[in-house]
């Protein structure tokens, strides 16, 4: 069974997995507006670090047929290259931790600002598509360069989704799993539930199961215990940005499971395209850490569980320091042990072979 697409673009209209709707329902979202789109990201209909990337490029490519920007009668609003750059802009709002969204935004910029006005609309969706074929070549580049390091290990832990939902196929962290599993050697994988949100027992466990990987949630609290008896052999996580210095944010409970392994004597290892870095930051503290509404933690599915009286906190992302890491695998190989030097020199390095 070939898995249905997280995002694709047809007929100028962007179709998105609804994951807000797994794993009860498999649902599409069609996005025809800008508006929609940001409303589609910030909601987490489309999800994960890569995947937001590629959606918001595709919605700047739906400026063109906003009806909101043809009815305008603001003149720099009808001019079509400073629509697209407001629904750069406008994008740019939707989300502020994964990088990747002002990545992908950037090389729309770009092609706005070095394309003629009347080849802007089909250079702007072959962009988008180019984004979206970069990211299905960095996965399997990322499945093949991390599968060697899980090899042979009976069961590893991941949090949150970083799999094909996160991704415009097989994910990130979830990619060495994919690829180990085409010859039935894959791990047995458990995946932490990942509150508040349940991305990892609502959207890995299904996604693992629907391609026939062995997988099993555990809540988030048990991964401790479950480390002390032997029963994980490794961590592998995806992250929405790394520093020059090989901090990582990623979903808010990964720092505690980094900590945890790093006890117990494990690797912990995260898997993320070179897009995933900022190499202009130096330091985790800076990365801006999106803070979302009381309800995902006080009413899940509306149902309250916390007395009004009480205040809620809700990072969506924590930051693990580079010392926690023990490898980052991108597209272009692993960085072991990473630090400021390592990952320049990863950079430096001229990308050995096809992605
Ligand atoms: C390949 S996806 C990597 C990360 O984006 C993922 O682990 C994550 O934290 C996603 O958070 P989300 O809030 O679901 O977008």
């Amino acid at each position: 069974m070939t898995a249905p697409e997280t995002l694709r673009f047809e007929n100028h209209k962007l179709i998105l997995i609804d994951q807000t709707k797994l794993p009860g329902e498999l649902a599409e979202l069609v996005c025809t507006t800008v508006e929609q789109t940001h409303d589609a990201i910030r909601r987490l209909v489309v999800r994960g670090a890569p995947a937001i990337g590629i959606a918001a490029a595709y919605g700047v490519c739906l400026a063109a047929d906003d009806p909101d920007d043809r009815e305008s009668n603001d003149e720099s609003e009808s001019d079509p290259r400073s629509r697209y750059i407001h629904a750069i802009e406008y994008l740019a709002t939707s989300r502020p931790t994964a990088v990747n969204l002002f990545w992908a935004l950037d090389r729309m910029r770009g092609v706005v600002e070095s394309t003629s006005v009347e080849n802007l609309k089909d250079a702007l969706v072959a962009e988008a598509k180019r984004i979206n074929d970069e990211d299905r070549q960095m996965c399997h580049a990322i499945g093949r360069n991390g599968a060697p390091l899980l090899s042979g290990i009976d069961t590893v832990l991941t949090h949150c989704n970083a799999g094909g939902l996160a991704t415009s196929t097989w994910g990130t962290a979830l990619a060495p799993i994919y690829h180990l599993h085409q010859t039935g050697q894959a791990p047995k994988v458990l995946a932490d539930e990942t509150r508040p949100l349940l991305q990892g027992g609502r959207l890995t466990a299904w996604e693992l199961s629907q391609a026939g990987v062995d997988v099993t949630v555990i809540t988030d609290s048990m991964s401790g215990s479950l480390m002390r008896q032997g029963v994980i052999q490794a961590v592998i996580v995806g992250a929405d940005r790394i520093t020059a210095r090989g901090d990582v944010a990623n979903k808010i409970g990964t720092y505690p499971v980094a900590v945890l392994a790093r006890h117990h004597g494990l690797p912990f290892y995260v898997a993320a395209p070179t897009n995933t870095f900022d190499l202009e930051l130096d330091c985790g503290d800076d990365i801006p850490i999106e803070q979302r509404g009381r309800d995902e933690v006080a009413a899940p599915h509306g149902v309250g569980i916390v007395p009004d009286a009480a205040k809620v906190l809700n990072p969506a992302f924590d930051v693990t320091p580079a010392d926690l890491v023990t490898a980052i695998i991108t597209e272009r190989g692993v960085i072991q042990q990473p630090t400021g030097e390592s990952i320049a020199r990863h950079f430096a390095e001229k990308c050995s072979g096809h992605i």
